[in-house]
């Protein structure tokens, strides 16, 4: 299997638009097959593509996960995996994506996190979606057309609080940071927890994983407004595997750790061992708690 690549940079992209003598916008479809090679979807084996243009020009890619032997909740959509492609890479802003196929209500539900997420423009490319009447010319339609009526952060939070893709700092530390021999993992862990949106729980955590080669990943969770759409930290972190650990299987992670506050009323610990022992049964798993 080919290393994939989960992001390109402005530069190849413009490189990339110019030489087929077309814009960067009008490049997102044609990564869309690309990027739906790299779906890991055993169950459905419906492979789907989601392929975002960044406020910093970068292009970041999605794609679905499924987890056999889990419930089918634990799955990862393509635009979720674009989301946190975007977090883990310091994106600002998604204002173009194309996707394969129509983004499910959950997805559509899980980018209103993202600020001004009406006016997220998508280009569905599986379907002749240019007949679309609300579609502009180049067949992008505003997400605010497709999920009309929205229920989102700002039912239940003040307007001006740091969203999906904003900057933020959680404040939290570990008392015996020091300790043990896992200093690195748990380090990577509370950093990441530093970076979780969980507005609606106040429960933020995060992940660190490490392969059987010593490299490190990272992710974190984040909420949805709804709910059910959030996404756990393990998942997070398996975005960044899967995005930058060169298309491995997922028995090459051998520790893992998670990192959140000892008396959350939202707790991943037991969601995170399941996740964790299903996909690789070896891999050693620690709970350090923060404050
Ligand atoms: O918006 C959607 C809809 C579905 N899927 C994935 C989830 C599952 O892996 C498969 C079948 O639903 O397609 C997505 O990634 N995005
Ligand atoms: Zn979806």
């Amino acid at each position: 299997m080919d290393k994939p690549t989960f992001v390109i940079s402005s530069e190849e992209a413009e490189s990339a638009a110019n030489q087929l003598g077309v814009s960067v916008l009008q490049l997102l479809p044609s990564l869309v097959d690309p990027a739906k090679s790299y779906a890991r979807p055993p169950i459905s084996k419906f492979h789907v593509g989601a392929v975002g243009l960044g406020s910093s020009g970068r292009i970041f890619l999605g794609v679905n996960v499924e987890f056999p032997n889990l419930p089918l909740h634990h799955s990862i959509h393509a635009e979720q995996f674009l989301v946190t492609n975007l977090t883990l890479n310091d994106e600002r802003h998604l204002r173009h994506f194309a996707v394969s196929a129509a983004p499910c209500g959950h997805c559509r539900q899980f980018l209103q996190e993202i600020r001004d997420a009406p006016e997220i423009k998508l280009v569905i490319t599986d379907t002749n979606a240019t007949a679309d009447p609300d579609a502009d010319s180049d067949g992008f339609l505003r997400l605010g057309s497709i999920l009309p009526h929205r229920f989102g952060p700002e039912d239940l939070l003040d307007k001006d609080f740091p969203l999906i893709l904003d900057h933020h700092d959680n404040n939290l530390a570990i008392s015996d940071l020091c300790n043990g021999n896992t200093v690195e993992l748990k380090r990577t862990a509370l950093a990441a927890a530093n970076r979780s949106y969980a507005p609606y729980s106040l429960c933020p955590s995060g992940v660190a994983l490490v392969d059987c080669e010593g490299k490190v990943y990272r992710g974190w969770y984040m909420e949805s407004a709804a709910y059910n759409p959030s996404l756990g930290p393990v998942q997070a972190a398996l975005v960044d595997y899967i995005a930058n650990g060169g298309g491995g299987g997922y028995e090459k992670i051998v520790g893992a750790v998670l990192v959140e506050k000892e008396d959350a009323v939202v707790r991943q610990e037991h969601t995170a061992r399941l996740l964790l022992q299903m996909i690789s049964p070896k891999c050693d798993f620690l709970v350090y708690h923060c404050h």
